[in-house]
């Protein structure tokens, strides 16, 4: 076991994503079996009572890796040393609210964070946005933070990719185990493309084993872009456990590595890959290695596959431009 503990923030920590989370990230889920954590929950102030409560049952846990937690309602406080972040806490759509004050209220929260991290991060710090409309408000973050490499702000498609995993591996009666290189591209929004052309299944081609395209026009893309809907219709809430599980994978992977053969999705700020403009916070391929990640380079994209990508990238350009006008970037 390493001495020095890793400090992990979990922001919206009192939230039903953050129930779900941190028990595992003690558990030693996120960055490994050997590797202690040091907890550091924001919330805002009404809700750090909760916070409170979690932390008790965390410490009930007896976690052998848990280092400490720390509870607060301060940025400084909660990003100072900060290795890992993991911005959950967002402003959630209201009744009567327009995207405009969505993206305005998000400002409010992501703007100061980014300047936090900016300010009080350790150096080696990997942000996670979660929170929704995740990959604008990684946007928002990053441009606060000047100081922190780029490559330093994703925003959380892990849990599309993996809706993507279990539609697929259902379809084709595989194991999730037997299915690689499955791509989201875009958005964490309705307008994301999730892609199997690339994808392969035993080794073949994805596309090609299930030969449908009706099933992949008319029920997988449309099952997984809508799936965060479908789940919030059945459970009367949000997805959290699966958030969660996404956010695990997400962070493990990029310190981790992908294994070799395979990629995963992020959300990561575009180089301009695949027509992407720059700077957009866009989901891609990708491959991690050595706490880094990469952009998979070089696939093939036909026009079936460049309509939904550009779709879901004017949707992610539309609110660049909104929070843009809003001076929140
Ligand atoms: N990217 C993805 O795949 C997914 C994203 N989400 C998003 O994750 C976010 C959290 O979801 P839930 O945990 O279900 O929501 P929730 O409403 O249960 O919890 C959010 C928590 O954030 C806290 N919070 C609000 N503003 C804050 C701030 N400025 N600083 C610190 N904490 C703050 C609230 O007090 C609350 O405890 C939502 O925006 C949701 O839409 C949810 C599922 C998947
Ligand atoms: O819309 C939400 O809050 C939930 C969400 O992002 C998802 O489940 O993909």
């Amino acid at each position: 076991m390493t001495s020095t503990p890793v400090t992990v923030t979990v922001t919206g920590a009192a939230g039903q994503i953050g129930y779900a989370l941190l028990f595992r990230i003690a558990s030693g889920q996120l960055l490994g079996p050997d590797v202690p954590v040091r907890l550091r929950l924001l919330e805002i102030p009404q809700a750090v009572k909760a916070a409170e409560g979690t932390a008790m049952e965390l410490e009930d846990c007896a976690f052998p890796l848990l280092a400490g937690i720390d509870i607060t309602d301060d940025l400084k406080t909660a990003f100072d040393g900060a290795n890992v972040a993991l911005l959950v806490g967002a402003r959630p759509r209201t009744k009567g609210m327009e995207r405009g004050d969505l993206l305005e209220a998000n400002g409010g929260i992501f703007k100061p964070q980014g300047e936090a991290i900016n300010a009080h991060a350790a150096e080696d710090v990997r942000v996670l946005v979660v929170g929704n409309p995740a990959n604008t408000n990684a946007l928002i973050a990053r441009s606060h933070a000047p100081d922190v490499p780029a490559d330093r702000f994703t925003a959380m498609t892990r849990l599309d990719h993996n809706r993507a995993l279990a539609q697929l591996s259902k379809k084709a009666g595989v194991p999730v185990s037997a299915i690689k290189k499955m791509t989201i591209w875009g958005n964490h929004s309705a307008t994301q493309y999730p892609d199997i052309f690339h994808a392969e299944i035993n080794g073949r081609g994805a596309a090609e084993v299930v030969d449908d395209q009706a099933w992949l026009e008319n029920d997988f893309i449309p099952t997984v872009a809508k799936r965060g809907a479908a789940i919030i219709e059945a459970r009367g809430a949000s997805s959290a456990a699966s958030a969660a599980g996404a956010a695990i994978d997400h962070v493990h992977t990029w310190v981790n590595g992908t294994a070799e053969g395979d990629w995963t999705s992020m959300a990561v700020v575009s180089d301009g890959s695949y027509g992407v403009p720059e700077g957009l916070v866009s989901s891609f391929p990708v491959t991690c290695s050595g706490g880094r990640w990469e952009i998979v380079q070089g696939l093939e994209i036909d026009d079936f596959s460049r309509g939904r990508i550009d779709a879901s990238v004017a949707e992610l350009a539309e609110e660049r431009d909104a929070v843009r006008g809003l001076g929140l970037i």
